[in-house]
């Protein structure tokens, strides 16, 4: 143990797979000593996946005094098409948790608001910021970059352990999960236990079904591409395209490169190896997207790199389990259309830490197990909203053959464009600014009233009237399945639910 301890006590600057490498080295030479010191207690939380939201859990949870076993898969710098755009209310949230160094020095982007663009009319939607830090923006990035700032910061602290290797099983005595079994870098197998285990093991969750029960949809797919040497015609901002059949995104990951996702619905994509994606690409979306983009556009795809990723949906539903707890996408997933998912992560942590501050043991599984119960109804009012956003955003700015939900898409355009409240709100909304259920009802209907109202003005019709009552109807059958599956109580009515056990049935330091 002390061997471990001078081990990952070392804490030096410099490259960031350098220092996770080293700490690897660290466990792997003292793995002996680490799985006898573990079965007598020396880790109050193990962590699966140091991902988004296992590093930055990591992070707090150690510096909140707790000694942290992290078992990461692939301590190598992911490269992926997710989680690059993270909302202003998702840094506010880093700033709560002490990370927000963590986008500095990746050449990480600000990013200001969105541009919406439709049947070639553009209009800017800026983040209401007036009243933050001129920091306070939102930041685009190489998701794995920020990953591995993250995976430093956590294993700088000396009560962390961050090891590579990949969890295989979930450890259960009498219904309660005692700790997990995993697989070392070199093939070992190993165990170990601690009070509390947190499953962070992203959107293809292995153990989520014995922790929750999960209901995952498959709206769409988004195929990746990086543009270089292009200017975005609105600097700084993130862009959506309200493209036939689906949106097209844009928004920097550096200096020097602009992701680009297409959104394609379904489960299917066009096949890359026999050249239709090339093709759909091409003849589809480039048509659609602003001229600024084109020779830009063209060469990404003649270059080749092209990387699509499932959109997967699944709203939380846990099964609360003594010893065990889901957080990030293993837990709950939205449309990535609103760049949600890193904030909802890291808005959960906030209220998680907050949640086990005041308790000094964690061993009281059953009591530990109902009192972190408010944790699935203290995140409602942030994460549901920006859920249920993202769900409707999605459906709206779809293209569809029915002149009701056409009607719907384009009062959504020009409702944003209308400016003050009409633009503020749903953008406060999105961004993790200001995420009220409440809120977002009252928009997402007012842009449905706000469209009937051009039906009907200056002379309704029969044919227009009929138009207007499909679209409130239609607007309605896409909130309202969503709200339910969110939960009803817990996200317009969290106060009719007790959500505060008490402190004082768990040890308390
Ligand atoms: C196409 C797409 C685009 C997106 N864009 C955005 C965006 O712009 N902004 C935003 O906020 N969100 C976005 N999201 C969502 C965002 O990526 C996720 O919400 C976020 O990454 C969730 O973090 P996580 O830690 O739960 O999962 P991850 O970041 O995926 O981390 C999971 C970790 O667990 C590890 N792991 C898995 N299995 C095991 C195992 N058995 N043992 C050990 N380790 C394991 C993995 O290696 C990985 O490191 C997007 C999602 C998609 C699909």
């Amino acid at each position: 143990l002390l061997f471990l301890q001078s081990c990952t006590r070392k804490k030096k600057n410099g490259d960031v797979s350098m220092k996770i490498q080293r700490n690897i080295e660290c466990s792997k030479r003292s793995e002996n000593v680490t799985h006898q010191a573990e079965v007598d207690g020396s880790t109050d939380i193990i962590i699966v996946g140091a991902g988004v939201a296992g590093s930055a859990l990591a992070y707090t949870l150690a510096k909140d005094g707790r000694r942290v076993h992290v078992i990461e898969r692939d301590l190598t710098e992911p490269d992926r098409i997710v989680g690059e755009l993270l909302q202003p209310g998702g840094y506010l949230k880093l700033i709560e948790l002490g990370l927000e160094d963590c986008v500095n020095t990746i050449d990480a982007q600000q990013v200001f608001g969105y541009a919406l663009y439709k049947d070639g009319k553009s209009n800017k939607v800026s983040y209401p910021l007036e009243n933050f830090n001129s920091d306070v923006a939102g930041r685009s990035f190489h998701n794995g970059r920020f990953i591995q700032r993250m995976r430093e910061k956590a294993a700088s602290i000396s009560n962390v352990r961050l090891e590579q290797g990949t969890v295989t099983s979930l450890i259960e005595e009498k219904g309660i999960i005692k700790g997990v079994t995993y697989r070392t870098k070199t093939g070992q197998g190993l165990t170990t236990y601690a009070p509390l285990t947190v499953v962070c093991d992203g959107c293809c969750s292995n153990f989520r079904r014995s922790l929750s029960k999960p209901k995952v949809e498959i709206p769409s797919c988004f195929v990746g591409l990086i543009l270089e040497n292009c200017e975005l015609p609105y600097e700084n901002h993130g862009h959506v395209i309200l493209a036939n059949p689906s949106p097209i995104l844009f928004y920097p990951i550096s200096s020097t490169e602009i992701r680009c996702l297409v959104d394609v619905p379904g489960h299917k994509v066009p096949s890359i190896s026999n050249g239709e994606m090339t093709s759909y690409l091409k003849t589809v979306v480039a048509p659609q997207i602003p001229h600024e983009l084109h020779s830009a556009f063209f060469a990404a795809i003649d270059k080749g790199n092209i990387r699509t990723m499932t959109n997967r949906s699944m709203p939380a539903a846990p099964a609360p389990t003594p010893g065990a707890l889901l957080l990030g996408d293993s837990f709950n997933m939205r449309h990535p259309l609103t760049g949600g998912g890193m904030t909802v992560a890291l808005s959960d942590i906030v209220i998680l830490r907050d949640l086990l501050r005041p308790l000094g043991d964690l061993n009281d599984a059953h009591n530990l197990c109902k009192y972190l119960e408010s944790f699935y109804t203290l995140r409602k009012p942030v994460a549901s909203t920006i859920n249920t956003l993202a769900g409707a955003l999605y459906k709206v700015f779809c293209a569809s053959p029915d002149p009701s939900r056409n009607e719907l898409r384009k009062a959504c355009f020009d409702y944003l464009s209308l400016g003050g409240g009409f633009t503020n709100g749903p953008i406060a909304i999105l961004s993790g600014l200001n995420p009220r259920p409440l809120s977002l009802v009252s928009h997402f209907f007012a842009v449905a009233i706000y469209g009937v109202g051009r039906l009907l003005l200056p002379f309704p019709s029969p044919k227009r009237m009929l138009i207007g009552a499909r679209l409130i109807l239609d607007a309605s059958s896409i909130i309202f399945p969503i709200i339910k599956a969110e939960g009803v109580k817990e996200m317009l009515f969290p106060a009719s639910i007790p959500t505060h056990y008490a402190v004082q049935d768990l040890c308390i330091s």
